[in-house]
């Protein structure tokens, strides 16, 4: 038993603690989730069948990298633990019972694009105003009733939620969510609070079903608990209702999903719906250097709302925190670029070592230029991630179709794409004969004729020829294949093939990239069912921070603190570091709130292994508005000791403010661009302010004039007529750009 030699006296009680209720809160880098681990492969070592063991995970990936810790002890048996988030388990439970609650088992996973979509399509409908029922609120607002299990016929007999909706101006609210849910279930699709909500409706209203489940999971594990909402604690407290072996790690000071719907209050009635309970406390950290846990200690004791904890560490002091003050955001991006080459340079470290951390995924624009042009090798996780692009979305809603052919939204999107001459009106005019006929949404498409004129519904009729083709390759293949032979004859591939700008040839390889993914599902050993529709279904579970479509591991991490929970890299940057962006503006209005913000700079801090270094701007770009910033009040909450101090000042007694205010910002280091590129001389630009009328040159296409610039999505496309090879339309993030001012 080698491995119990890795844990420390408390780790270990936890590990060999496998009977009853067990609750391990503790501070960050304590060994929670390694306790859950090695307690998982204790299990398994033991003679526990795999099968009865389930463990929940805030991301897929931290499942994965469970699972091949487990591997290591017990071999592939580890493959059998029921292992992953909240929503990805509960839709694998829904996929095998939905017949009981009146879905199909090739039900869709609606995103929040697609709830969206739908909710804006009723709107129509309804003619209600966008302005008073604004999308994204009344999808908030759903989204809430239904965390807290509200149904739709309660929420309709609620008068307190009714006389909220009034002051909100929204009467209609509980109207809109009776037919966004009645839309969902005619298009036999769930959005993800369904995953939660609907396998509470199925565990109380199937006791046999419950019971075949509770009988199964011998051993529950949560990681993260307290990020739990209540619909999930309720199911929790379902399943380990016969066996009581539960055990539940977190830590209340990381509590930062509250504006989701967590609650810290899970963690108290713990302690109250299992009197027998267990606790038990880590307060050693693995993790981190003294000075930055005393760093974070320093902050988090300024939250009035926390269970108190001592964390502390043998490991060595290490550095200070370093603090960069940067004039813009644009230079913010090239002053931590440059700290990143020289501590890679100095200390021999790999760039996989390295993230850089934001409040919000807009921020990452300036890093990415910088990185890029210093040719660091960089991912994001998040933001405008690859499934959200609008070729895999393409692809994924063909596939949808195929499997699912009630799935509204799916339907939208491929209806007309390519081209088939469907207009928006008979688009809306099929959607509402479902409606109306009180029927399904194929059975108008598959028999078009008998609902619209022979002109419009002809090309429908051949959509409909085309989906019903897919459909039986869909029965016989596997999802590779399908989806190979759903690309080229929905005639999407061909569509991208054509555009011969450098963003229509990324697409088509993006295209190509989806079809890579679908085949190495497929070759995995793990996925044991190969179907289009298993496939589809681990996709729209991707959370963002699983997004991660390429296999080259060595390159900087970039996202949100959100997405960093329960990570670790050796040198972490903190940036932009001013007031209403980190504290954010929207968590201004409250106690509960700020307290939440600084528990999320807690999280932050702690991901740090060797260095942490934190960064702000002076001024940034803000809706299009060149805006002054303030330093955030958080770095005054840093106890100065285990910041790097100015040599102007005198150690301990400088505050950290007069620190930030005295602190002259520094000058770039020279860091030859492009070191791998031969052509040395060719410096790319930085193209933020890029507009029409400038003269630029590209490395292949030579000099050119910008006609005009665009904003598309997250990005910025340029139309550019080139001197030798005419118009060009390039994506800013993608073209290499110089910019000529004479
Ligand atoms: N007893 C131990 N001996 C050596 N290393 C340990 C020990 N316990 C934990 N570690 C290491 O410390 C680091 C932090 O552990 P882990 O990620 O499990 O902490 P955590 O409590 O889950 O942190 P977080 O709160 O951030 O999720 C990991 O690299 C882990 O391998
Ligand atoms: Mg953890």
């Amino acid at each position: 038993m080698d491995y119990l030699e890795g844990l420390n006296e408390p780790q270990r009680e936890a590990v060999l603690q496998t009977e009853g209720p067990l609750m391990i809160i503790a501070g960050a880098g304590s060994g929670k989730t390694r306790v859950l681990t090695y307690r998982i492969a204790h299990l398994i070592y033991h003679g526990v069948d795999p099968f009865n063991i389930l463990a929940l995970t805030f991301t897929n990936k931290a499942a994965a990298e469970m699972r091949q810790r487990i591997e290591k002890v017990v071999g592939t048996e580890s493959r059998n633990v029921w292992m992953g988030t909240f929503h990805s388990i509960f839709a694998r439970i829904l996929r095998i019972e939905a017949d009981k609650i009146g879905y199909s088992r090739d039900f869709s996973i609606y995103d929040t694009d697609d709830s969206k979509s739908l909710i804006r399509s009723i709107l129509k409908e309804l003619s209600l105003d966008d302005k008073i029922y604004r999308v994204g609120g009344v999808l908030g607002r759903i989204s809430g009733a239904k965390n807290r299990l509200v149904s739709v016929n309660e929420y309709l007999r609620n008068t307190t939620i009714q006389a909220d909706d009034e002051a909100n101006r929204m009467p209609e609210m509980g109207r809109l969510y009776k037919i966004y849910q009645d839309r969902l279930r005619k298009s036999n699709a769930m959005d993800f609070d369904d995953l939660l909500f609907n396998t509470n409706v199925l565990f109380r209203d199937h006791v046999a079903v419950l019971n075949k489940y509770q009988q199964k999971f011998k051993y529950v594990m949560v990681d993260e608990f307290q990020d739990t909402n209540i619909s999930q604690y309720l199911i929790t407290r379902k399943l380990a209702a016969v066996h009581q072996n539960i055990c539940v790690v977190g830590d209340d000071a990381q509590s930062i999903y509250a504006f989701r719907g967590a609650d810290i209050q899970n963690i108290l009635n713990f302690e109250k719906d299992y009197p027998d309970l267990k606790v038990i406390k880590l307060e050693q950290n693995y993790r981190s250097t003294q000075n930055i846990v005393k760093a974070a200690n320093s902050v988090i004791n300024k939250n009035k709302a926390q269970l108190r904890k001592n964390v502390w560490t043998e490991n060595i002091e290490g550095p200070l925190i370093d603090l960069i003050k940067a004039s813009s955001d644009n230079e913010e991006g090239n002053l931590i670029a440059n700290s990143i080459f020289e501590e890679k340079m100095n200390n021999s470290l790999r760039n996989s070592d390295f993230a850089i951390l934001y409040r919000t995924n807009a921020q990452s624009r300036a890093f990415e230029e910088a990185l890029r042009r210093r040719n660091i090798k960089y991912r994001i996780i998040g933001g405008v991630s690859f499934y959200q692009r609008k070729e895999i979305k393409d692809l994924i809603a063909y596939l949808r179709f195929t499997v699912n052919q009630n799935d509204e939204e799916a339907f939208k999107r491929i209806i007309n794409l390519p081209k088939r001459g469907i207009g928006e009106s008979t688009v809306a005019k099929i959607v509402v004969t479902a409606d109306e006929n009180n029927i399904n949404l194929w059975e108008v498409v598959s028999k078009v004729q008998q609902f619209m004129p022979g002109r419009l519904a002809a090309p429908i009729d051949n959509f409909s020829t085309l989906i019903k083709s897919f459909k039986v390759i869909a029965n016989q293949k596997d999802a590779f294949e399908t989806a190979t032979h759903v690309a080229k004859n929905s005639g999407l591939l061909k569509d991208l093939h054509e555009d011969k700008t450098v963003e229509g040839l990324a697409r088509y390889e993006n295209v190509q990239e989806l079809l890579n993914a679908i085949k190495e599902f497929v070759d995995n050993p793990e996925n044991e069912d190969k179907t289009l529709s298993s496939f589809l279904q681990s996709v729209s579970l991707l959370t963002s921070a699983d997004d991660e479509k390429d296999t080259d591991t060595d390159k900087i991490t970039l996202m949100t603190i959100h997405a960093a929970k329960g990570l670790e890299f050796k040198h972490v940057y903190i940036v932009g570091m001013e007031e209403d962006l980190f504290p954010s503006q929207m968590m201004l209005a409250s106690r509960a709130d700020l307290e939440e913000e600084r528990r999320l700079f807690y999280v932050a801090i702690t991901r740090a292994e060797k260095k942490l270094t934190l960064a702000f701007a002076e001024t940034r770009y803000k809706f299009g508005r060149l805006k002054t910033c303030e330093p955030s009040r958080f770095l005054n909450e840093i106890d100065p000791a285990f910041i790097r101090m100015d040599k102007s000042l005198n150690g301990r007694e400088a505050a950290a403010a007069t620190l930030v205010k005295s602190m002259t910002p520094r000058k770039p280091t020279v860091v030859p661009a492009n070191l791998h590129t031969p052509s040395q001389d060719f410096v790319p630009s930085d193209t933020s302010q890029l507009t029409g009328g400038m003269k630029v040159e590209h490395p292949k296409f030579g000099f050119g004039i910008v006609k005009d610039v665009e904003v598309q999505g997250n990005d910025k496309k340029a139309r550019i007529d080139f001197e030798k090879v005419g118009e060009k339309t390039l994506l800013l993030s993608f073209a290499k750009l110089k910019i000529h001012t004479n």
